[in-house]
């Protein structure tokens, strides 16, 4: 088996966590991989140091070591190439992240043995409609929000080109059932099993009494339209990350992806552990 490591370089655990692993897989017999540009600050004897490009195609699994912003970042850059991801927690929540590091050297050997499952994990794809056509991927969400702190913003949210609701409030999360544990939870939308098929929309602060979060079959085209902003202080992000600006009467289009993110567990019930372990004990 052959392993590419991508330590995120902001963390500080980050390269002596990386170097662990890099042993413990090796001493299992697998191969590893990480980008050359590490060869100086996360040096470890045995790892091979290729360019990306050479890296992602020749791996079967990408090993993150941070927490969930780092698996979303990894998936993003990884997609094309459509490789299962393992995550490594050493983020503050690591909810998406299925290893611990004092599991490290059980989950690794299990890796390598090849006892692992694969949980494949629905994407959105946006598009800005108009000219510049804007497009991304997002494995948690899509979202619509404002700038600035003091104005709400008004907008309209179709389903297959028919109007279902109109807002005025802080945005919206348009989000996948493994996204509808992070933000979309946070602003009061339901918790969906990762392996239902859907799409969450969830309104954020909404100035009203009756503003429900819904969820559509992942069939549906949803579609977010801006209407009136006095300062065209609207942003979309994809995953937080990837910020483009909207005005007013921008529509993003949101859809399922084609593309799909698979993530190594090693239990069918990761999700439901990590609600239990990971954000419960948040309180
Ligand atoms: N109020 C909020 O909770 C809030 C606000 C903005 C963004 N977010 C989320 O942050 C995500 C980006 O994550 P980040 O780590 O780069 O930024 P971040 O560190 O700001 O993440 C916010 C929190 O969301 C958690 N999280 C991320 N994905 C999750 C998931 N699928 N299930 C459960 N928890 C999850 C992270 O662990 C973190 O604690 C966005 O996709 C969005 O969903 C949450
Ligand atoms: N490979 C990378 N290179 C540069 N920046 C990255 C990389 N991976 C992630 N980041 C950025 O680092 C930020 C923090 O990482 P991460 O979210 O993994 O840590 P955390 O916030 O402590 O963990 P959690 O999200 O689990 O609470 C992310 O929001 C992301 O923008």
């Amino acid at each position: 088996m052959t392993v590419y490591i991508s330590p995120n370089p902001g963390k500080e655990q980050a390269v002596a966590t990386a170097q662990q692993a890099a042993q413990l897989l090796l001493m299992q017999g697998a191969t590893v991989l990480m980008r050359d540009d590490l060869n100086e600050t996360c040096c470890a004897d045995g790892v091979q140091y290729l360019p990306l490009e050479e890296c992602l195609p020749r791996t079967d699994v990408i090993l993150t070591i941070g927490g969930d912003g780092t698996i979303l970042h990894e998936a993003n850059l990884t997609l094309q190439y459509q490789k299962p991801i393992l995550g490594i927690n050493i983020g503050r929540c690591g909810f998406l992240a299925t290893c611990e590091v004092d599991e490290m050297e059980e989950k690794l050997a299990a890796l390598v043995r090849g006892e692992y499952l694969l949980d494949s994990r629905m994407l959105l794809y946006v598009r800005v409609l108009g000219e510049e056509n804007w497009e991304g991927h997002a494995l948690n969400d899509v979202v619509v929000t404002k700038g600035r702190l003091q104005q709400a913003i008004d907008f309209s949210i179709y389903c297959d080109d028919i109007l279902v609701e109109h807002y005025r409030g802080d945005g919206v999360i348009v989000a996948t059932p493994t996204g509808s544990t992070a933000y979309s939870l946070a602003a009061g939308g339901p918790i969906l099993d990762s392996q239902t098929k859907g799409i969450v929309v969830t309104p954020i602060c909404p100035h009203s009494l009756t503003s429900p979060a819904m969820v559509f079959a992942q069939e549906r085209k949803i579609n977010i339209c801006v209407g009136q902003v006095v300062d065209n202080e609207v942003f979309l992000s994809c995953d937080g990350a990837a910020e483009y600006p909207l005005s007013a009467g921008s529509t993003a289009e949101i859809r399922l992806s084609d593309q799909i993110v698979q993530l190594v567990t090693f239990s069918r019930a990761d999700q439901f552990q990590a609600i239990d372990q990971k954000l419960r004990s948040r309180r």
